[in-house]
């Protein structure tokens, strides 16, 4: 994540729920726990000391358990929700000093809000849906229709413009959801759980427009998900809450490859590593001399290079990032990869049948 600003900053922030939080923020700055709070003190942990920053033009998603604390952390980047203690900057300001007027301006123009139950207005066409924040501002639909129309033909929505909400799939009004994030022209998308109401063939297709969007488009993209297979999906930075703390942060593959504590081993335990591992997370430096079986793509998966290889552990191949050899990848090197510890390395290193059974499964999974 180098040459990336940040955009969004959250720094010491807590958020204790009940009658009276301040003490009860005492007892958890002096070390008590969300469980032994909520026994003892019939206050909730929310947050608890969350230090995060956001990049800009990234996709950030914030994974957790359920009650882990992702919704009250999202809803405090629009100050949806007060802290406790703490800071939130935006862009520079810290915008827990800013004025009504400050916030509603922020909240119009530089934050749009994409959520699971997609909050359409049902008395609007979705083009009214999709021009939301300019209508709010006092444009009249003449006015922002061209817009409106550009994003909603981007998101596959062309024609559909006098369409009701009640008259579209799930999946169709949650492109509308993004299209009206999209016309507020806002470089700050926030996503609530925004592809968890939908089918998973659907889901796959929404997390797919999404990344090409954030090919062509570079918003700051903060989405919050309870799904891992989600997350390492979108996400160029991820951030694992549990009991409203943050337990690990940083590049997807580097957390897959190097999990900080047992809940984040026992969390990536069941993933697909071999088609969520890229090359580029697990070769060697790049040797002149030598002898490898052909090129491969910094970007490739895993999985795809073992389908070159045919499962042959003693080859290595030339790794190549925008035309120039960029590292070695060494098959063996390839499947230690794939066993989630470096225990279990130890204790096993698979051999070429492991490898061919992953891939038999994979190839079955993929034809389905
Ligand atoms: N208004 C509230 N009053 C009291 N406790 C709250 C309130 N809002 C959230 N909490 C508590 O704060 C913790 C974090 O909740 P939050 O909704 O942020 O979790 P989550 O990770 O978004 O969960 P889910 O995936 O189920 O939405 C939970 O223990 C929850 O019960």
């Amino acid at each position: 994540m180098n040459d990336t600003s940040i955009k969004i900053s959250i720094r010491k922030l807590y958020k204790v729920f009940g009658d009276d939080p301040q003490p009860a923020l005492q007892l958890v700055m002096d070390g008590m726990g969300k469980a032994e709070l909520l026994e003892k003190h019939n206050h909730v942990l929310g947050l608890n000391d969350i230090n995060v920053d956001i990049p800009a033009g990234k996709t950030t998603v914030i994974m957790g358990l359920s009650g882990s604390g992702k919704s009250t952390l999202i809803r405090h980047l629009n100050r949806l929700i007060e802290p406790t203690a703490g800071e939130v900057w935006v862009d520079d300001d810290n915008i827990l000093e800013y004025t009504d007027t400050q916030l509603r301006q922020m909240r119009q123009h530089r934050m749009s809000m994409v959520f699971q139950k997609f909050a359409l207005l049902p008395h609007r066409t979705v083009l009214q849906n999709a021009g939301l924040a300019p209508s709010i501002a006092g444009q009249n639909e003449r006015k922002y229709a061209d817009e409106a129309r550009r994003w909603l033909d981007r998101v596959g929505l062309a024609g559909q413009g006098e369409q009701y909400p009640h008259q579209l799939s799930g999946g169709m009004q949650q492109r509308v959801g993004i299209a009206r994030a999209l016309t507020s022209n806002s470089d700050i998308m926030l996503m609530d759980e925004a592809f968890s109401a939908l089918d998973p063939l659907i889901r796959t297709d929404m997390q797919d427009l999404l990344n090409e969007l954030q090919a062509e488009l570079q918003k700051t993209v903060v989405f919050i998900t309870h799904d891992l297979d989600e997350a390492l999906k979108l996400a160029d930075h991820l951030v694992i809450l549990k009991d409203g703390s943050v337990i690990q942060q940083g590049e997807p593959q580097h957390i897959l490859l190097n999990p900080a504590a047992p809940y984040i081993e026992d969390f990536v335990a069941d993933i697909n590593r071999a088609r969520v591992l890229r090359v580029r997370s697990v070769m060697g430096t790049f040797r002149e001399a030598g002898t490898y079986a052909g090129d491969i793509d910094h970007h490739d998966t895993l999985e795809s290079v073992i389908a070159k290889s045919e499962g042959d552990t003693n080859l290595s191949y030339r790794v190549m990032q925008d035309g120039k050899p960029v590292g070695l990848l060494d098959m063996r090197k390839l499947v230690r990869a794939l066993v989630p510890s470096e225990r279990s390395v130890e204790r096993e290193t698979p051999d070429l049948s492991d490898l061919q059974s992953k891939s038999a499964e994979t190839d079955a999974a993929l034809s389905q």
